[in-house]
């Protein structure tokens, strides 16, 4: 029967927008977005970041094609994190651990998120950036490396998502009772349109160590890549250094802490011999400027290290 005097709706206040995150069902990857559209996966074999997003749906990270995302080989593309070695192990206290250690190989767990505080300003778009934490300890490995087999440690790797930026960054902790070395890098693949277009500005007259050609030098002008590129230099965080594209800063770094950057593009000859490379032409498509400590430091037991880059990118 029709009621007579239905109640009417209670008015409620308008809500605020809130980030939201959420878990793939397979308990894979922990995806967050902002209410005004950015958004941010990350994928926890290896806690890699695969895509971070503009507003407008932009990709900002570079991600092969043929890239395993089933955790049976590190992610080639997105963010892989480098721990506790960079390249082959070179140094006493990593050596048999495979190429950049194994962080980028390990399941990590989701810690949980936090968001800055909400605006009440009218017409506001609520939260303004969204962390995900995630973490990995020596308990967590599969396999614990036979070298590494005397150390605890345990880190945590935030991924806090902003309007028009991305900060990553890890607090590395030794849990245990003896010091150990490590070196650590956020091997980013930055999406790009084409290399041909593209430059690296902020490391013109510093020093670089030479990963193709050998040796130590140094280039006067801002660096373009029109053959293969390994390179890594050790310069100041205070440095700012950036991406460009067609004449316009693309990425902008921040660095804390982080007192290395390496530059990455293995160009033809060498993307033929990589088999999770693709498509084709994939490096035009992407440049890895990688900031972290390729210089060893050296981790005492009971301290904590923290370092970390932020990105804006325009
Ligand atoms: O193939 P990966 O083990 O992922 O390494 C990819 C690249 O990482 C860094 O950028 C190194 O400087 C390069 O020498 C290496 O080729």
């Amino acid at each position: 029967m029709e009621r007579s005097n239905k109640p009417s709706a209670i008015p409620v206040s308008p809500t605020i927008p809130t980030p939201q995150v959420s878990i793939s069902e397979d308990n894979s990857r922990v995806t967050a977005s902002l209410p005004t559209g950015e958004s941010v996966e990350v994928l926890l074999f290896g806690a890699t970041v695969l895509s971070w997003k503009t507003a407008k749906g932009k990709e900002n990270l570079f991600v092969s094609s043929k890239a395993h995302l089933d955790g049976s080989k590190a992610v080639r593309g997105g963010i892989p994190l480098v721990f506790p070695n960079f390249g082959p192990s070179s140094n006493k206290a990593t050596e048999g651990l495979p190429q950049h250690g194994f962080a980028r190989t390990s399941k990590w767990e989701y810690l949980g998120k936090s968001s800055s505080e909400s605006s009440t300003l009218p017409n506001s778009s609520g939260d303004s950036s969204v962390k995900l934490d995630f973490g990995l300890s020596n308990t967590m490995l599969d396999k614990i490396p036979s070298e590494w087999k005397d150390y605890q440690f345990g880190i945590t790797y935030s991924v806090t998502l902003g309007r028009d930026d991305l900060e990553t960054s890890l607090a590395i902790r030794n849990t245990g009772e003896k010091d150990f070395e490590f070196q650590t890098l956020l091997h980013s693949y930055w999406a790009i349109d084409n290399i041909s277009n593209v430059s690296v500005s902020g490391l013109e007259k510093v020093s670089f160590a030479d990963k193709v050609g050998g040796g130590n030098k140094e280039e006067s002008g801002a660096i373009t890549v029109s053959s293969e590129v390994d390179r890594v230099y050790h310069v100041d965080p205070s440095q700012e250094i950036a991406i460009i594209e067609k004449d316009k800063p693309r990425f902008e770094f921040t660095r804390d802490m982080l007192p290395d950057v390496v530059v990455w593009n293995p160009w033809i000859e060498k993307s033929k011999t990589m088999s999770d490379l693709a498509p084709e032409d994939a490096y035009k498509r992407f440049i890895c400027v990688e900031t972290g400590s390729v210089s060893w430091n050296t981790l005492e037991a009971g301290d904590t290290w923290e370092g970390g880059q932020r990105i804006k990118a325009l």
